[in-house]
Order: structure tokens, then C-alpha cells, then sequence
């Protein structure tokens, strides 16, 4: 049986009220099924909110969500206005992922594929563990260069931090041309660049290549949820849209449950 790691990225979105009725529906929902261990879930929302969220699982006595922080300064402290570090999100109790490299930060916020390295490298020495995104542009793919752009992006890490990076450290496979476009990638392509992710880190270590879990993400939603969990290289789903809506997240957790091993 193989592992997965279903994420609801809220990036810029959702409130307090929000916040509070998601937490109770989808704890109320998952106290109601048999809780599978293979199947982790965990919620992204805006860093601000991060500690509300907290708060009302611990009131909810959740034991099944975790949650991950979108981003995070490449500083520890000091003079970076506006920034919050590393170490003030290992305060947090439930907070276990970090979103690194995501493309909306690479384009709006001109992060560089070094940079992100460095965040990487932060995430690991505070021991929560980085979810790096990598995916390429439409004119990326039509000029059939998309396994060359994921492996540069790997490739930095690599580079900064070592293969042994990749020991608990997760992978989203997100093309930048699926996100938010309502057409997912189709299965046969998430698979063609999941597994060339899978073998490219098996050139350095077969075993932390086949325990590496990696997600994919880019219109995921429960239509097609179930059909994207089941490709073979798959480990779990990275979700933006149709994460804000618990009900949608609800449906997708549930195809889960669906899946022919
Ligand atoms: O960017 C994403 C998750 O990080 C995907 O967003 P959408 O699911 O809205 O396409």
C-alpha cells in the first residue's frame, strides 16, 4: 500500500470563521472513518493564520491534520521587515511541512532557484521537513524541456544540501501551466514526470528514491482525484482551489479509500 499526502494549499485565502468551521467538519469527518495510516493530510493556510488554526485543532483534540506553512524567510531573525522565520513557525505545535520554491513565489516574488535552496536547507536543519515545488511553463513543456527543468531545480538542491536531501523531504510535481487553469495534467504525463523524478533521485539512492513521496498538483478536484491518486508514481496531491471548499477536500480524501493497489 503506498503512502499519501493529500495538502490543501490556501495561499492567499480564507478567514478566522473560515478556518474554525473547515477544522470542525473535516475533524468531525475524519473521527467518523476508520483513520488509515498510509493517508496524511495536512492544511496550508496563510502564515498569519497558522496559530488559529493550531489553537482550534488543539481544542478539537485533532490527532489526524497537520499543518504545513507556505513559505518561510531565508533569515533567522533579524532586520527583514515583514518576514517570518523558521524558528518562530517551530513554535507551533502541529506544524510539520514547508512549501519551498512553490512557482508563485518563484515568479511574483523572484525567488531563484538558490535561494530556494537555502530555504530548503533551513526546513531541514529545524527538522520540519520541506515540500519542494518543481514544474515547468507551458513554453517549457511545448519545447519538450520540462524533465530539464525539474532537474535543475533538483540539481540546486543537490548542489547546496547533498542527495540525502531527498531522505524526508517531499517532491510536488506542480506544472506551473495546470495551476488554477481547471485542467489537471493528464494521468500518462503525471506519471512520465513522476517516475523520471523517482529514477533521477534513484541515480544517487535507490532507497531514498523509493521511499521519496511525490506529489503532484495542478487543478486537482474531486472529479479527478481518484484517477491522479492511482497513478503509479504518485504519493499524494498538493491542492489549491478546490482545498478552500472542506466539502470538495472531503470528496477528495474519500477517493483515497477507492484506490486499487
Ligand atoms: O498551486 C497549487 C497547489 O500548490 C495548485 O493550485 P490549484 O489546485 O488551484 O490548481
Amino acid at each position: 500500500m503506498k503512502k499519501l499526502l493529500i495538502i490543501g494549499n490556501w495561499k492567499l485565502n480564507n478567514n478566522k470563521k473560515i478556518i474554525l468551521d473547515f477544522c470542525k467538519k473535516l475533524n468531525s469527518y475524519l473521527s467518523t472513518i476508520n483513520y488509515d495510516h498510509h493517508l496524511k493530510i495536512s492544511i496550508a493556510p496563510p502564515i498569519l493564520h497558522l496559530e488559529t488554526f493550531n489553537l482550534i485543532l488543539q481544542q478539537l483534540h485533532n490527532n489526524h491534520i497537520s499543518l504545513t506553512a507556505q513559505n518561510i524567510d531565508v533569515n533567522i531573525l533579524g532586520s527583514f521587515t515583514g518576514e517570518t522565520s523558521i524558528s518562530m513557525l517551530q513554535e507551533i505545535e502541529n506544524i510539520k511541512y514547508v512549501i519551498v520554491g512553490h512557482s508563485e513565489r518563484r515568479i511574483h516574488h523572484n525567488e531563484t532557484k538558490e535561494l530556494i535552496a537555502k530555504k530548503f536547507k533551513l526546513v531541514k536543519s529545524f527538522k520540519l521537513i520541506p515540500i519542494l515545488c518543481i514544474g515547468e511553463t507551458k513554453e517549457e513543456k511545448n519545447a519538450n524541456k520540462a524533465q530539464k527543468i525539474c532537474k535543475e531545480q533538483i540539481d540546486t538542491i543537490i548542489q547546496l544540501v547533498g542527495y540525502q536531501a531527498f531522505d524526508k523531504a517531499i517532491i510536488a510535481y506542480e506544472p506551473i501551466w495546470a495551476i488554477g487553469s481547471n485542467q489537471s495534467a493528464s494521468t500518462n504525463y503525471i506519471q512520465y514526470m513522476h517516475q523520471f523524478i523517482r529514477h533521477y533521485i534513484s541515480r544517487y539512492d535507490i532507497n531514498i528514491s523509493k521511499k521519496l513521496i511525490i506529489q503532484y498538483g495542478g487543478s486537482v478536484n474531486k472529479k479527478n482525484a481518484l484517477e491522479i491518486l492511482s497513478v503509479k508514481d504518485v504519493n499524494g496531491v498538493l491542492i489549491g482551489n478546490s482545498s478552500l471548499d472542506c466539502d470538495q477536500f472531503i470528496d477528495i480524501i474519500k477517493c483515497t479509500k477507492l484506490i486499487k493497489y
